[in-house]
């Protein structure tokens, strides 16, 4: 019997189980997770080695149906089977949203405690933020979480200059915080490492005093007749009862947790019956609305590689390197209003002045120059890590395509059907052309870009596309080169499936944290 029982131990199980013990001790809090804790495995620690963890034995190795608007093949999408989930492998970029984004997710739920000011405390009390002088009501300084800056970490690349003009051609200014609501410019790139280590989160948010089980699936939630939670049954058919008044909480990720509230008879009654599961309470939007961000990465030969610019080459070292990404800057731009409005009419029909994408401004696109090549290969690329080459990689983040999680069994060991239904929407097909035209601009009719870069490696077959490159080009390559950046949500989204509270509708006892409570219009 527990008072609390949270179903998978990522990010967020972890936070919830690790606060609520320290705020009520007198709690009995049971933790299940999937997978093993993970923090002697050999290339956990070293967020340099993230990169030998996909496919590995702690990956769920997910692969999306065929992606009709991109190729028509399935996609790899990584999510860790391990204590700590998605801070087991994650990139540690330590980067909070625009304000609008939280602003607009509140009016939607109409509950202001989701707007930026109402995330604020938590933002802050998550934080041991880095820079001393910053400002104290955007920034925490006694949060378990150390944060840290290319600049703060004392990292100097010689491109970094370079780079500030470069990036200034956009007519973009930069700007010392990247995150207190207002992103929009040129910042220094912040992460979560501390002294060139992964913080993962159950070594930074303590488990001591939960009980913890580890290498234990969850199978299902057990909900009695009056849509009452009042247990769990393990895939080892163990079960764990919740004592009255208790609380299930489910945080087993944007793909798990649709999948485990349908095998518990919460989700769309016909899908569940094609399953052979009874109806609990008939909630279609279970498992709709999966959302993700679509990624891209162009590769640049430089035009003086001698000069120790990039990783793989000799030359480039430097105090303090291991403490963060090889990469200076974190860009975050809107892009013009007018077009986008046209795109947003062919998907929408007439769109109203205060559409939530035209108002703002918002951050339409995320862009990075990493000193390294990244992922070359998925393109069909042979590219050496020897110094010669950078990258560049843009992100659209206010995505409007939406997808679906679905049972393809009533086995909880076996994968849920992905879809993420990537680059749908003509939205989304025009932020990233903008994205790909700045780059294209900047590499090619800048002095900055012209000094720096020789030529663009492209995909074989694919040409070299100029900043007047059709619609028509730049979509050929991203139907090839696009994949996901890890970050799904969406799929018990609040006002759908889960209230203002966390708690799912039509049931008592049973809340979802984690990342598929994003609201179903949060772009
Ligand atoms: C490669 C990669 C890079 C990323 N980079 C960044 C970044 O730089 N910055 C950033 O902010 N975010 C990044 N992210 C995203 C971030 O890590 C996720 O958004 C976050 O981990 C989501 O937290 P969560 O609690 O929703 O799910 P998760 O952390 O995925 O946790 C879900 C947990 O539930 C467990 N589970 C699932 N089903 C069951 C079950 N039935 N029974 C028991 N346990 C179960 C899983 O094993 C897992 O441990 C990245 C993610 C990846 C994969």
């Amino acid at each position: 019997m527990a008072d609390v029982i949270i179903v998978g131990g990522g990010l967020a199980g972890t936070v919830v189980a690790s606060r609520l013990h320290q705020r009520k001790p007198s709690l009995s809090i049971v933790l299940i997770e999937a997978g093993p804790d993970p923090r002697d495995h050999e290339h956990v620690l070293n967020p340099a080695e993230a990169g030998l963890l996909h496919f590995s034995d702690l990956d769920y190795k997910y692969f999306t149906v065929p992606q009709e608007h991109l190729d028509g093949k399935p996609k790899y999408n990584c999510a860790i089977k391990a204590l700590g989930g998605g801070t087991v492998i994650n990139t540690g970029g330590w980067i909070r949203g625009d304000a609008h984004d939280y602003d607009e997710w509140a009016r939607i739920v109409g509950d202001e405690r989701w707007s930026y000011n109402g995330q604020l405390p938590y933002f802050k009390r998550s934080e041991k933020h880095f820079d001393p002088d910053a400002d104290p009501a955007q920034h925490g300084s006694d949060g378990p979480l150390h944060t840290g800056s290319v600049s703060s970490t004392g990292r100097k690349y010689p491109l970094r200059e370079t780079m500030l003009k470069l990036w200034s051609r956009l007519g973009l200014k930069y700007i010392h915080d990247l995150n207190d609501g207002r992103p929009q410019g040129i910042s220094d790139l912040v992460e979560n490492w501390k002294d060139g280590k992964r913080q993962v989160v159950q070594s930074v948010y303590p488990l001591e005093g939960v009980r913890v089980l580890t290498d234990s699936m969850v199978r299902r939630a057990i909900i009695d007749e009056k849509k009452v939670a009042v247990g769990v049954e393990l895939v080892s058919g163990e079960i764990i009862k919740l004592k009255e008044h208790g609380q299930i909480i489910v945080s087993a990720g944007a793909y798990r947790t649709p999948q485990f509230l349908m095998l518990s008879g919460i989700g769309n009654a016909s899908h569940l019956s094609d399953h052979g599961i009874p109806t609990a309470v008939d909630l279609p939007f279970v498992g709709q609305n999966l959302h993700d961000h679509l990624g891209f990465f162009r590769y640049w030969k430089l035009r003086h590689p001698e000069k120790g610019l990039a990783l793989g080459s000799p030359g480039f070292g430097g105090p303090n390197y291991d403490l963060g990404g090889p990469v200076d800057f974190l860009v975050r731009a809107p892009i013009p209003v007018e077009p986008l409005r046209a795109a947003i009419e062919k998907d929408e029909g007439t769109v109203p002045n205060d559409h939530p994408l035209l108002k703002g401004p918002r951050t339409h696109l995320e862009m990075l120059l990493p000193y390294a090549v990244l992922g070359a290969e998925t393109q069909g690329l042979q590219i050496p890590l020897d110094g010669a080459s950078v990258s560049t990689f843009i992100m659209g983040c206010l995505p409007t395509s939406r997808g679906s999680v679905a049972l393809a069994s009533s086995d909880p060991t076996v994968a849920p059907v992905i879809d993420p239904n990537y680059y749908a929407t003509e939205t989304d097909r025009h932020v990233m052309r903008e994205g790909f035209r700045m780059h294209s601009r900047l590499m090619f009719e800048t002095p900055e870009g012209k000094e720096l870069v020789h030529s663009e490696h492209t995909p074989p077959g694919y040409p070299v596309l100029g900043p007047d490159a059709s619609d028509e080009k730049i979509d050929a390559r991203v139907k090839m080169a696009g994949s996901t950046v890890f970050h799904p949500g969406g799929t018990a989204a609040m006002g759908k499936v889960v209230d203002g509270s966390l708690k799912v509708y039509g049931t008592k006892n049973l809340r979802v944290v984690d990342a598929s409570v994003q609201s179903p219009n949060m772009l």
